[in-house]
């Protein structure tokens, strides 16, 4: 089974380094290159997509389009959810990562972005940027909607996706790929080669760069190899 997850290419956000989270920012000039390059890359390296994978954010949708269109594939069918959302940074949502690390510490900083079990500061209930106050979450129940995440969380509510959507694609024979975040990804990164809470902290998944997957019947991982 041949799995592709991509992270999308570069944000706005990303380029002014801020903290983006469930933020809905596009994707950058240089985003919208790199998911180009990264579709025509796979195209020359033979791959052909069955279904596609995304979250609801637009720079993962885009960064899929994009990849979709260069391969010629845009009939590909694509499903959304926002459990393949990036891990949601609470009140840190909007801050720049520099100013914030010279305001409480870099340690304090690296904590909330790369610790395994460590929440960041949470949303108010009424803080405007609430994701209930977002049409597309009206469908789901909006008490359980997240006010911050860390990587356990985020992986808590990756992995039913996985289970009773994405996986079951793979062991039906098709060839998958999911356009997402760097920590929905890491998540799933976590999951699928059995990385420990501790280690995961220095998985890093770069922009637009086609990360391939081959896996057995058991979903043992085989092979790992960026394009
Ligand atoms: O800001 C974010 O949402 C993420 C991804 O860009 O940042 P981090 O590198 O801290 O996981």
């Amino acid at each position: 089974m041949r799995l592709v997850m991509i992270r999308h290419g570069q944000s706005e956000w990303n380029k002014l380094n801020l903290f983006t989270g469930w933020t809905d920012v596009d994707l950058s000039e240089e985003g919208v290159a790199e998911a180009r390059a990264a579709g025509k890359l796979l195209k020359e390296k033979g791959f052909a997509f069955d279904v596609a994978y995304t979250s609801v954010l637009t720079r993962a949708n885009h960064t899929l389009n994009l990849v979709l269109a260069e391969m010629e594939e845009l009939w590909v069918p694509v499903y959304k959810s926002w459990r393949l959302n990036e891990r949601h940074y609470g009140a840190l949502q909007g801050l720049n990562k520099e100013e914030t690390a010279e305001k409480y510490g870099a340690d304090q900083v690296h904590i909330w972005r790369r610790s395994y079990d460590v929440l960041p500061p949470l949303l108010e209930e009424d803080d405007p940027r609430q994701s209930k106050f977002d049409r597309r979450y009206q469908m789901l129940d909006t008490s359980t909607l997240p006010s911050g995440e860390n990587l356990k969380v985020t992986l808590e509510r990756v992995l039913p996706y996985w289970e009773d959507e994405i996986a079951p694609s793979l062991k039906a024979g098709k060839e998958v790929v999911i356009a997402a975040h760097g920590n929905s990804l890491r998540a799933l990164a976590k999951h699928l080669e059995g990385i420990s809470d501790d280690d995961i902290m220095d998985l890093e998944i770069p922009t637009g760069k086609p990360l391939v997957y081959e896996l057995d019947d058991n979903f043992k991982v085989l092979n790992k190899y960026y394009l």
